[in-house]
This record gives C-alpha cells, sequence and structure tokens, in this order.
C-alpha cells in the first residue's frame, strides 16, 4: 500500500536518575519518534540520536532535517522497508534518521502482515536476559550503592561507564563486593594507545569485555589494544555497519560486538551485523540509548536472535523512566519478555504522548 506521510514528534521525558558518561551528563532526553501512516495503518519507530552530536554526529533537530528534507523525498510513496532502504542509500550517514524511519515502516508493514518483529527477525528465545549500564558516579560508595540495588532488581550483567580518572578504583571496589558478578565497562572512546598499559590494569577483575576504548575511527588503534590487554575488546561506535563490523573482526580490533539498530541504520542491517558477526564467531549483545518503550520493544526482539549471547544494556524501563510512553518494560527473573503482538507489539499511551510532547510536525509523503 501506499504511504500517507510520516508525523514527527518530539517528546521531553526525564530520567529517574542522571545519566554520567564520558562525554556529559542527562538529567532527561528530548527525543523524536516517526509516525509512519500508510493505507493500512501506522508504525513506530525511534530516532536514538541525542540532543546534541557527543554520541556521534547525529543529534535530534538534524535526524529531523534530514527526515524531511531527504529521507522522505526519497521514499516518494514507497511504504516498502526494502525499498526505502535502498532509496535511502545515496544519502551519505545519518543511520539514526535512517534507522527510525526504517522502523517505522517496517512496523507497520509487520502490523499488517500480522507478525511480530522477534518472528520476522528470527527469534529464538521468548525472553532475554537484561544487563544495565551504570553512569559515572560523584564516588564510589554512590556506585557501590547503584550496583548493589541493580543487582537485587535480578540484572544479570552490570556495565559501568569509565574515563581516565574513574576506571580502575571503581571496578575493583564493585569486583570486591560481588566477586562472581558479571561485570564489563565502557569508556565511550575516552581514551588513547598510550592508555594501553593503564587499561591492562582492568585485566586481574575478569571483565566480560572493555567497550569502546579508543575513538570509533581507530580500528588499527582497537587492533594494537587488543594485543596489549587481555580483556576482550568490544567495539559500539566503530561498528556502523556489517562490512564495518567484518572489517574490524578481521583485523584483530573486536571480539566481541555491541549492535544498536539506529547506529548502523536499522533492524534490517543490524540483522545483517548479527550474522556476519555470528559467521566470524564473534558473539553480539543489544545496546542501548536509553529508548522509550518503542525502540525498547524492537531492541529487545533483536536480542532474542541466536548470536545475541551476551546480556544486553535492555534493561527495564525503570531504569530510567518513572513512566515510559509505552506499557512499561519489567523485568521478570532478570529478563525481558520479547513482545509477541504484530509489529513491535507496544503502542505508545495517547495521554502519555500528550503530556510529553514538545511539538508534532506532518510531512505528507
Ligand atoms: C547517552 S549514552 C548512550 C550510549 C551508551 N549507552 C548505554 O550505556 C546504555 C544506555 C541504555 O541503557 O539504553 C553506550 O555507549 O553504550
Ligand atoms: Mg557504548
Amino acid at each position: 500500500t501506499e504511504l500517507e506521510g510520516l508525523e514527527l514528534r518530539w517528546i521531553d521525558i526525564p530520567l529517574v536518575s542522571p545519566f554520567r558518561t564520558s562525554f556529559g551528563t542527562e538529567t532527561a532526553r528530548r527525543v523524536l519518534l516517526v509516525r509512519a501512516v500508510t493505507g493500512d495503518g501506522e508504525g513506530w519507530g525511534e530516532c536514538v540520536a541525542m540532543d546534541e552530536p557527543v554520541y556521534s554526529a547525529e543529534y535530534v533537530e538534524g535526524a529531523a532535517q534530514v527526515i524531511r528534507d531527504f529521507l522522505l523525498p526519497r521514499l516518494g510513496r514507497g511504504a516498502d522497508p526494502w525499498k526505502a532502504e535502498e532509496a535511502f542509500r545515496p544519502v551519505h550517514g545519518h543511520p539514526m534518521a535512517k534507522a527510525a524511519v526504517g522502523a517505522a515502516l517496517l512496523d507497520v508493514w509487520l502490523r499488517a502482515r500480522d507478525t511480530s518483529f522477534g518472528e520476522f527477525l528470527g527469534a529464538v528465545r521468548p525472553a532475554v536476559p537484561s544487563g544495565v549500564s551504570v553512569g559515572i558516579m560523584d564516588s564510589v560508595p554512590e556506585l557501590l550503592d547503584a550496583v548493589d540495588g541493580y543487582v537485587a532488581e535480578g540484572y544479570r550483567r552490570i556495565k559501568l561507564k569509565i574515563e581516565p580518572g574513574w576506571d580502575v578504583a571503581p571496578v575493583r571496589a564493585v569486583r570486591e563486593r560481588h566477586p562472581d558478578l558479571p561485570l564489563q565497562v565502557d569508556a565511550n572512546t575516552a581514551y588513547t594507545l598510550a592508555d594501553a598499559r593503564h587499561l591492562a590494569r582492568l585485566d586481574p577483575f575478569d571483565l566480560l569485555l572493555i567497550e569502546q576504548p579508543l575513538p570509533e575511527d581507530d580500528i588499527a588503534g582497537h587492533a594494537a589494544l587488543a594485543r596489549l590487554v587481555a580483556t576482550p575488546i568490544c567495539l559500539d561506535e566503530s561498528i556502523t555497519s556489517a562490512a564495518i563490523a567484518a572489517d574490524a573482526i578481521v583485523r584483530g580490533a573486536t571480539s566481541v560486538v555491541n549492535i544498536k539498530p539506529g547506529r548502523v541504520g536499522g533492524f534490517l542491517e543490524a540483522r545483517r551485523v548479527h550474522d556476519v558477526c555470528a559467521a566470524h564467531g564473534v558473539p553480539v549483545w543489544c545496546g542501548g540509548m536509553l529508548e522509550t518503550g518503542i525502540g525498547r520493544a524492537a531492541n529487545v526482539a533483536l536480542a532474542a536472535l541466536p548470536n545475541f549471547t551476551l546480556p544486553g544494556d535492555t534493561s527495564a524501563s525503570s531504569r530510567y523512566f518513572a513512566t515510559d510512553v509505552t506499557e512499561p518494560f519489567v523485568l521478570e527473573d532478570g529478563a525481558l519478555l520479547v513482545p509477541t503482538g504484530p509489529g513491535i507489539g507496544v503502542a505508545p499511551d495517547e495521554a502519555v504522548l500528550r503530556a510529553l510532547t514538545v511539538r508534532t510536525e506532518f510531512l505528507p509523503a
């Protein structure tokens, strides 16, 4: 059927607690949601770009403009997810903008066929074990309190944000408090190869991985670091496509991959990254961008694919939001249930959406 148009919806959603990483602190998120309207109905996608281009080059206002001025015109009245991916190919970059539109088109396409994201993508399990990402804190005691709380909630794995000056001491403290806890760290590109010897001081703590220690374009640097540090290197920001995943793997730059559909341009490409990693025997896990229930639902379905063998950052809605845009995702025995309804299997609550909406703009096809 034909595309009638895309609704862009900007919402402001507060975080239950500040989330600090090596590139800044967030206390609320401005999220751009995309609703695709076709003759078959509607579908939802979430753009994971932040308000500022500090995780990657994309940002909310830029993504909205790219969708309005460069992506939608290339769709014409087409609503086919594969044709959309093809139509977007001449546009360089902007994977998060592309992924938001692609997810909305895939949602309406699947709803019309009474097929869930999980069925479509190839989910092999009914629930996915949840890990949780813990920000940089003002003190080690505060960090230990936060970690104790998440462990008590049932999270299967803890990820600690690190940066120069907040790395060995907090990791040592958490490991001493929780000797058997699956534990990993994420540097969000904050180190350089000159820090190799320092990062090797994390090796005694039996971490699952060190995520993105170096800048996203430094594949060779990560390969050199991997030879100097015993803990496995995992890439996030560097992996923007299946081809780049294969390149990083064969060059020895990564032995575990964090998959985020928004970072790679959409769910179709995310599955290709999953498949390429599986072909190389490289395990993957599902990363997060503090998604609302709309993006979270689709991520949980993706995380149920066979090679997602490590707990991801698919935490409960309550990790970030007092009230989610959809029915909240709740931890059940440390796992999230994969939605079984058509499409993403969830829908935004009209009243909550209205309360959080800052602006909407309908773009006719
Ligand atoms: C604003 S930080 C977003 C990027 C970060 N994401 C997380 O740490 C997990 C966030 C989440 O739980 O969704 C990462 O680099 O992996
Ligand atoms: Mg990361």
